[in-house]
């Protein structure tokens, strides 16, 4: 499965993440976030990142203006949209985009199924009491185009691997603090959802 690393704001971190084999990371672009980043100090990392690595922006509540301008001055290649926003809005993104489903029951893994996407289970009841998941909404279903996130951790992420999931997304378990990532449980995560 692809990785991503959330909520990246320095730049040993982004280099730790990418060269433990992740395939992208993003930036928070929201001030209320405890890894918020400005897109300036983002575009730094940016600019020192090796080639084929995705670079993805989050957004929460924001216009088409800001959006496109923390795109130009960051750098990022993906926007990641954490809110409802109207087809008029993704028309003017001047960079691709990821729509984010934050699953509340079952039928929200269907939606925008033709679509890749990030389903965010984190509000979910998918963490059982030995840190296990629960992931049988996903049973039976076409998981290629989905990013799983909410809950993963080093020791559980591998039970995702049956399900075929496009690629998975992490914040807070390879971290040793808020925005501060921890390389060794980056690596022991990415090993286990790549099974290297
Ligand atoms: O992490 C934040 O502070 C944040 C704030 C606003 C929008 C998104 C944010 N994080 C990105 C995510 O959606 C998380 O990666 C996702 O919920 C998984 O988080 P975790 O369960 O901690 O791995």
């Amino acid at each position: 499965m692809r990785v991503k690393i959330t909520g990246i704001t320095n730049l040993e971190d982004a280099l730790a993440a990418v060269d433990e084999g992740a395939d992208a990371i993003d930036f928070i672009f929201f001030q209320g976030s405890r890894r918020f980043i400005t897109p300036e100090a983002a575009f730094k990392i940016v600019e020192q990142l090796p080639p084929f690595v995705e670079k993805v922006g989050i957004f929460v509540d924001s216009d088409a203006k800001f959006i496109n301008k923390a795109i130009a001055l960051s750098g990022i290649t993906l926007a990641q949209i954490h809110f409802e926003a109207t087809d008029a809005l993704y028309g003017s993104l001047v960079a691709p985009h990821l729509r984010v489903v934050r699953a509340q029951r079952e039928a929200d893994v269907d939606y925008l199924s033709d679509r890749y996407r990030i389903v965010d289970v984190f509000g979910a009841n998918t963490l059982k009491a030995d840190g296990s998941l629960d992931l049988s909404w996903f049973e039976g279903k076409d998981c290629s185009k989905i990013i799983l996130s909410g809950n993963l951790t080093p020791e559980n992420v591998a039970q995702a691997l049956p399900y075929g999931f496009y690629g998975v997304d992490v914040s807070t378990a390879v971290e040793s603090e808020p925005g501060k990532k921890d390389r060794e449980k980056m690596r022991a995560f990415i090993r286990a959802a790549k099974q290297c």
